[in-house]
């Protein structure tokens, strides 16, 4: 596996003072925020969270990916612990194609119907780097926050241990409320 790493930097931001490192696979620059001192927690808080360029910058309501990053960034400032910040943007089908299946659900398909219309599988992430960057940090144990079960099976078959899930759940609206739906219903998350 071939990842480059950055050097630690701090970022104050208005959730409190972190640090930030990157990674770099292929094509794919990935971010992990840190609280301060994580490292002296036994079990840290954790969130993998996958990019959303129209959810956490623009606040779209297509989604409940904002929400979830500001309940993670609140969670990791005020208790400590990091966000791994996994640009597969669209579940890794990249943002033009993300924005296709979104035309596709204008029209009324759901989420999954519209990925598999324009030829990719419902999920596409891969997590390899995740690996790497619990074994670069040495986090061996976590608690982590996600209502999604692939991300706990993934983080258990890496041999980190959850010494609690977080539930991820924020507030619906008219917009999401089918989108949810399908996660729940044909994703099996925890909702
Ligand atoms: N292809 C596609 N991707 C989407 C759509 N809506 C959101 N996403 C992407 O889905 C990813 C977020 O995944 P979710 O399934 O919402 O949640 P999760 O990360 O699996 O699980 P949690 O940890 O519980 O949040 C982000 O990369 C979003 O860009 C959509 O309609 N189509
Ligand atoms: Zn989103």
């Amino acid at each position: 596996m071939d990842i480059k790493t950055s050097n630690i930097a701090n970022l104050p931001s208005k959730h409190g003072k972190f640090r930030i490192k990157a990674y770099k696979q292929d094509n794919q620059e990935h971010l992990v925020i840190m609280s301060r001192d994580f490292e002296k927690i036994e079990s840290p808080y954790v969130r993998i969270h996958s990019e959303c360029l129209t959810g956490d910058t623009l606040g779209s309501l297509k989604c409940d990916c904002q929400n979830q990053l500001e309940l993670a960034l609140k969670f990791i400032g005020e208790k400590g612990g990091l966000i791994i910040y996994h640009r597969q943007e669209g579940r890794n089908i990249g943002l033009l194609n993300k924005v296709n299946a979104y035309a596709l659900q204008d029209k009324g398909r759901d989420t999954v119907q519209a990925n598999l219309e324009l030829g990719f599988k419902e999920d596409e992430r891969d997590y390899s780097v995740v690996d790497f960057i619990f074994k670069d940090l040495n986090i061996k144990s976590i608690k982590l926050i996600t209502n999604n079960p692939k991300k706990i099976e993934y983080v258990e078959s890496l041999g980190v241990k959850i010494t609690q899930r977080i539930s991820a759940i924020t507030k619906s609206n008219v917009y999401n409320e089918n989108y949810l739906n399908t996660k729940k219903e044909y994703f099996g998350h925890f909702l």
